[in-house]
């Protein structure tokens, strides 16, 4: 079974915190063991240290410095050491300049693709300050694209401390949430006070599945001694539990072990626009007459040489795609 990842993103001073704390002390109700990582601009571990104290957690930090830039490499080594504890879900709070697409891309590293899924990726915005953002930081072009990113590929939109404003401001934050994306949860909280079922709901502990599912096989086997209905139960149920709810999802696409060109992958990438936030694989290329690292990125396909001897494959990740449209259209690009 792939443990839950959830995201917390949004910028700085949002209520992020307040909300981890939230789901540590809900999920702790429910029995769940968790895990998480913090992400956090200076060398001074101050959230962590808040989480700690309130709930004695299992914690992994990411200090001074964004996994988006400088800490992108230490990440797929924090959830692999997370990972180890076995833990029911985890709980992933982003530095406030930090594109959550991020974390999608990290989870299809190779020792974390069976392992992980992201389940959510809840963003939380400042009632009070998240419409001047983009007058505030009109001259750093990137950021506003990073915190209109976080509003965008949210399943769940938090729009917090609205004690400090009025109703026809939050009206106003309303129809902002609903030009950049109409498809998310949205709810609008004071300290991040919210109902968390449609968060933990799905999220199991571990053991006890574990139990069930012996249980239950034991008994299919005692009853009909083969493949059962309880067996094909078993399996859907554990099915309708991995399901990703995040609207960012990863497919990997196998390749076909014969040479394609450049051309043709491009032009099969080109057909997803704005959907596609991310692809990356290895691809035998009849022009280099090997093995190549493709790597795609705002819309841009980068060729890298590889070492890697492998069966080739394409990961994507994408916002609301499909995978049986991807399959059927690589296979015809392919021809
Ligand atoms: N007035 C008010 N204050 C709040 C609310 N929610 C959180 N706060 C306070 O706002 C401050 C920032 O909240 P955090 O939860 O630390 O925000 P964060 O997003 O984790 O902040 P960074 O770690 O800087 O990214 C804290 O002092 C909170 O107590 C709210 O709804 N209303």
């Amino acid at each position: 079974m792939r443990i839950p990842v959830i995201v917390l993103s949004g910028f700085l001073g949002s209520g992020k915190t307040t909300l981890l704390l939230r789901l540590l002390e809900e999920s702790k109700r429910r029995g769940l063991q968790h895990g998480i990582l913090m992400n956090e601009l200076g060398k001074q571990d101050v959230d962590g240290l808040i989480v700690d104290e309130h709930s004695g957690a299992v914690l992994e930090k990411l200090l001074d410095g964004c996994v988006c830039y400088s800490k992108k490499s230490e990440l797929g080594g924090s959830l692999k050491m997370l990972l180890n504890r076995k833990p029911d879900v985890i709980f992933i709070e982003l530095t406030g300049v930090a594109n959550p697409e991020e974390i999608a891309d990290a989870l299809t590293e190779p020792r974390l693709i069976g392992h992980l899924r992201l389940k959510q990726i809840i963003t939380l915005l400042d009632a009070e300050h998240v419409l001047d953002y983009n007058s505030i930081f009109a001259s750093d072009k990137q950021l506003v694209q990073t915190l209109r990113r976080q509003i965008e590929v949210a399943d769940m939109i938090v729009v917090n401390k609205t004690d400090l404003v009025r109703m026809g401001h939050i009206l106003k934050i309303k129809a902002m949430i609903h030009k950049h994306n109409d498809r998310a949860i949205v709810s609008f909280t004071k300290h991040s006070y919210l109902d968390l079922s449609p968060v933990l709901d799905g999220v199991e502990q571990i053991e006890i599945t574990k139990q069930a599912t012996f249980k239950r096989l034991q008994m299919a086997k005692v009853s009909t001694g083969g493949r059962s209905e309880e067996k094909q139960k078993d399996s859907h149920h554990h099915h309708e539990n991995e399901r990703s709810f995040s609207r960012v999802q990863t497919f990997t696409l196998p390749c076909s072990s014969t040479h394609i060109t450049k051309k043709q992958v491009e032009q099969f990438l080109s057909l997803w626009g704005n959907s596609l936030l991310r692809a990356k694989g290895y691809i035998l290329i009849s022009e280099a007459g090997k093995m190549l690292l493709m790597q795609h990125a705002g819309r841009r396909t980068y060729w890298e040489p590889t070492f890697y001897s492998g069966e080739p494959y394409i990961v994507l990740i994408g916002i609301e795609m499909n995978e049986e449209s991807l399959q059927s259209a690589w296979n015809s690009s392919m021809k």
